[in-house]
């Protein structure tokens, strides 16, 4: 199978089958001559698609709907190539026409016919003709025209443009160090020596940032159990609940354990953690990363969170609700996220994450602390369900380094966005 043949097999999955982009990049490493072009190629057209679909439909006379998708997934990787990648010549057209043969026959002369004129006409085609400055953001920055306003709604024009702006933008990989085995200065020197470029994090102490990340999953270190790959932002919820040593903890939707392993590093493996996750699935992934870290005292659950489990009732000193949430922050590392996201999927998000609360604030005993958090951001998710918890009685504020919250913008902080709060249980 050539390069392009994989870059289609992998978009056809993730466009139409709603696998992870990341997953299907690793899951063909083994098979590409080229992965960072691959790569490259495969994040280039999600991020650009809808910008893409633009400039498709005016060259083409069939409605977007009536194209086959095999044929439409072809004239995207084909533009794509021609208009980001300024790969103008007919032989990267022939290539595609080469692939149009084998996936849709009688297309071959359309595919063949769009390509051309749009290297012909590229400079026309390519210009946005759109007088509303929420549809001219969507199709610029390829973000669907209701999420492109449910952020400009609420956080006004500025903010919506550096957030589009910066949505593709590749950030340092973060990693956690795991202080249980190795110090930061120690795990840095071997990084270093292992041809890592590597600085120390921004946000937590514990954190490393690798600016050539190209292996690192499969270095000796990483196998060892020395680090955690996670962004700063996911480290800092951990950092904020602080929970203490012999403490017990639940971590209410906790796969793939990124923040679990990360409580029993903080506690130094003397808590008594409770990692619960809808999905058995998931769970798989959690235990693969506690065994990785050589991790104790942590045990695994998989209960609906948004239904009342009486056995956790006033039992834990601390309690994390890293809720499932649209991940409007993470659009960096998982581009396609924007394209399954509308108002109706956050109200039903939202919902849920309240629903969690909800428990989680009868799971925590009187003097305890519950931290919510998010890879999101907007109002109906954060804002609202913050407001929901300062709402209630039974909790009080705890104040995160003199704020309220902390809304990390992922075009300000070098890390992902994310939502903190944090809440004292002052009564039974
Ligand atoms: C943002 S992710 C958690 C990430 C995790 N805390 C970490 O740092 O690795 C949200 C998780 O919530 C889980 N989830 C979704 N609905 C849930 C529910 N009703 N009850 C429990 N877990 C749920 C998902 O399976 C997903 O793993």
């Amino acid at each position: 199978m050539n390069d392009l043949a994989i870059i289609f097999n992998i978009l056809r999955r993730v466009i139409y089958e709603d696998e992870k982009s990341s997953d299907m990049i690793n899951s063909y490493a083994a098979k590409a001559s080229n992965l960072s072009l691959i790569t490259k190629t495969v994040y280039g057209v999600l991020e650009n698609k809808i910008y893409i679909d633009y400039m498709i439909r005016k060259l083409s006379d069939v409605r977007l709907k009536k194209i086959h998708k095999h044929v439409l997934l072809i004239l995207e990787i084909g533009i794509y190539n021609i208009h980001f990648l300024e790969t103008k010549d007919y032989a990267t057209v022939d290539k595609l026409v080469d692939l149009t043969k084998e996936k849709n026959k009688r297309s071959t002369g359309f595919v063949n016919a769009i390509l051309r004129s749009f290297i012909r006409d590229e400079k026309e085609i390519a210009k946005i003709y759109e007088t509303d400055d929420i549809k001219s953001l969507s199709i610029r920055y390829s973000f669907p025209e209701e999420i492109t306003k449910y952020i400009y709604d609420f956080y006004g024009m500025d903010y919506t443009k550096a957030y589009l702006r910066d949505a593709g933008r590749i950030r340092d990989l973060a990693i956690r160090v795991n202080t249980l085995k190795i110090s930061r200065e120690d795990l840095k020197k071997l990084l270093i020596k292992a041809g890592f470029e590597i600085e120390d994090g921004k946000i937590s102490p514990n954190s490393l940032l690798v600016k050539n990340p190209a292996g690192l999953a499969s270095c000796e270190a990483f196998k060892d159990g020395l680090f955690t790959i996670q962004q700063e932002a996911s480290m800092k919820v951990v950092e904020v609940l602080n929970p203490k040593e012999n403490s017990k903890i639940l971590d209410l939707c906790a796969a793939p354990g990124t923040k679990t392993t990360y409580l029993a590093e903080f506690t130094k493996n003397t808590g008594k953690i409770i990692a619960n996750d809808i999905s058995k699935a998931k769970n798989k992934l959690i235990l693969e990363n506690i065994q990785r870290l050589a991790l104790e005292n942590i045990s695994l659950t998989n209960y609906d969170a948004s239904t009342f489990v009486s056995a956790f009732e006033n039992e834990f000193d601390f309690c994390l609700v890293d809720a499932p949430c649209s991940g409007l922050g993470v659009v960096g590392r998982k581009p396609e996220i924007r394209y399954n996201r509308n108002k109706e999927t956050i109200v039903r998000l939202a919902d849920l994450q309240k629903d969690i609360l909800v428990n989680a604030i009868k799971y925590v005993k009187k003097g305890g602390y519950l931290v919510y958090s998010t890879c999101t951001l907007g109002p109906l998710e954060n804002r609202n369900n913050f407001k929901f918890l300062m709402d209630n009685k039974d909790l009080e504020l705890i104040q995160i380094d003199g704020q309220d919250f902390i809304e990390y913008k992922s075009f300000e902080a070098n890390t992902d966005g994310f939502f903190i709060s944090k809440f004292r249980k002052i009564n039974d």
